[in-house]
């Protein structure tokens, strides 16, 4: 087979790398170790912690309009988005999800900027709490890497 080009970004941080994250309120014990896991994989991947910037928000269904915000500032490379949304009783949680994806995805889109989707979305707190630093990982932490991949991608292109 003919040798071709493949683009692809590694997970060291170009210096200087600039990361807005934006981090919903609501059930707050998991969005802290969310909050956490982004920093701790920013950082232990070359971002200096002066230039990654957090704005809590008062639930999900507020995340878009705040990373649309940081990502068209001109301030970021990149936005991290976490958050916690899990079922309650009523169908709530099918819209709040629903808006919060699309939303999210747009604001990428539309920005040309990467925007990291890290916000959980559970049936129940334990599964939460399994993906908030235990057993299922941290998805914080695995939107920083994301994060620093994609700026180095979207760089070569
Ligand atoms: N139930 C959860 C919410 N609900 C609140 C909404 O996100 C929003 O703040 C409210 O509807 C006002 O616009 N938010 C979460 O982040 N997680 C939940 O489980
Ligand atoms: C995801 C939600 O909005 C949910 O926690 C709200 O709970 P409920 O559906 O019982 O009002």
């Amino acid at each position: 087979m003919k040798e071709i080009k493949v683009l692809e970004g590694n997970v060291v941080a170009k210096e200087g790398m600039k990361v807005g994250i934006v981090a919903a309120r609501f059930n707050e014990i998991i969005v802290n170790k969310l909050l956490g896991g982004a920093v701790d994989g920013l950082v232990r991947h070359g971002v200096s912690d002066d230039n990654i910037t957090a704005a809590w928000v008062p639930g999900a269904f507020e995340i878009p309009i705040t990373a649309a915000k940081m990502a068209n500032s001109g301030k970021y490379d990149a936005v991290i988005c976490v958050g916690a949304v899990i079922r309650g009783d009523t169908t709530h949680y099918d819209y709040v999800c629903n808006e919060v994806s699309k939303g999210v995805a747009q604001v990428g889109l539309q920005s040309g900027i990467p925007v990291l989707f890290g916000v959980i979305t559970t049936e129940n707190i334990e599964q939460a709490i399994a993906r908030a630093g235990s057993k299922a990982g941290n998805k914080g932490y695995d939107c920083a890497l994301s994060a620093i991949e994609m700026v180095n991608l979207l760089e070569q292109m």
